[in-house]
């Protein structure tokens, strides 16, 4: 709200010209009915008149824009009270390696490394089908978190030490969580693959759950950076179960990639 100050000021600075007034007014009008800032004006004054469109936008804030920067702004200020791991001279820093830990557990060398090792000991057909979805939905994972974070671009957290080992370049921004998406993912890919006893899957969904905490505790990212992260990771799960490849069609897969 502060920016947009100076812009009212100098809106007000101007109202002897009716030219600035009439579009004030209908860009007031315009904006928060969501239309567009020349509709309607079949005369040259009318567009004319017009502030520029980034001065329209910021006069006239949408109820929406609102309240994005006021859940922002929660959202920074929550990260930053959870950040308590952030450097070994935060408050809790002391738990920090217990955090990287926790970090390791959710990185994506160790279940791409895990599941090709699982792989290659495998010795039975459906072993080696759920073994070889759950590493193509983890490389589809790796994708579509990439692809995301280019996009949004998205700064991590200030406080956070970018101290991470093994990231890609697109790492270097923070929404979405790429551990929290793959926690996700990979917490339901093993409720719904493995046969666990009630206190396993306990632990699975606590694992969740502990891996995007850590991230913000760590100040690697956002509360909202590991919120999405979980329901992209939800989500990807699903898209995975959808493309599921039975063992006939990945043995055609391979039979494929041989006569290449
Ligand atoms: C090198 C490989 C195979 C994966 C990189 C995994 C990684 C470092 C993801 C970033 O996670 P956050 O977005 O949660 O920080």
């Amino acid at each position: 709200m502060a920016l947009n100050r100076p812009l009212m000021q100098k809106a007000a600075s101007e109202p002897s010209s009716p030219r600035h007034r009439g579009a004030g007014a209908a860009q007031l009008d315009g904006h928060s009915l969501g239309l567009r800032r020349d509709s309607g004006s079949s005369s040259g004054a009318g567009s004319a008149a017009c502030l520029p469109e980034e001065d329209c936008m910021k006069l006239n804030p949408s109820l929406l824009g609102i309240a994005l920067r006021s859940l922002l702004a929660i959202d920074l200020w929550m990260s930053k009270r959870l950040g308590v791991c952030a450097t070994e001279e935060s408050s809790w820093g002391s738990a920090r390696p217990i955090m990287k830990l926790i970090e390791v557990s959710g990185h994506g060398l160790p279940w791409i490394g895990g599941t090709l090792y699982s792989l290659y000991k495998s010795d039975s057909a459906a072993g080696q089908e759920v073994l070889l979805n759950l590493l193509l939905a983890l490389i589809l994972d790796l994708i579509l978190v990439g692809i995301v974070k280019s996009l949004v671009r998205r700064r991590r957290p200030t406080h956070n030490k970018m101290d991470m080992f093994a990231t890609f370049s697109v790492d270097r921004f923070s929404f979405p969580s790429g551990h929290a998406t793959r926690a996700a993912m990979g917490g339901r890919f093993f409720l719904n693959h493995l046969v666990l006893a009630v206190p396993l899957r306990i632990l699975v969904v606590l694992w969740v759950f502990i891996v995007g905490l850590s991230r913000v505790m760590l100040g690697r990212h956002n509360v909202t950076d590991v919120v999405c992260g979980f329901i992209m990771g939800y989500l990807q799960y699903s898209l995975v179960e959808y493309m599921w490849l039975s063992s006939a069609n990945l043995q055609r897969l391979l039979e494929l990639c041989r006569f290449k």
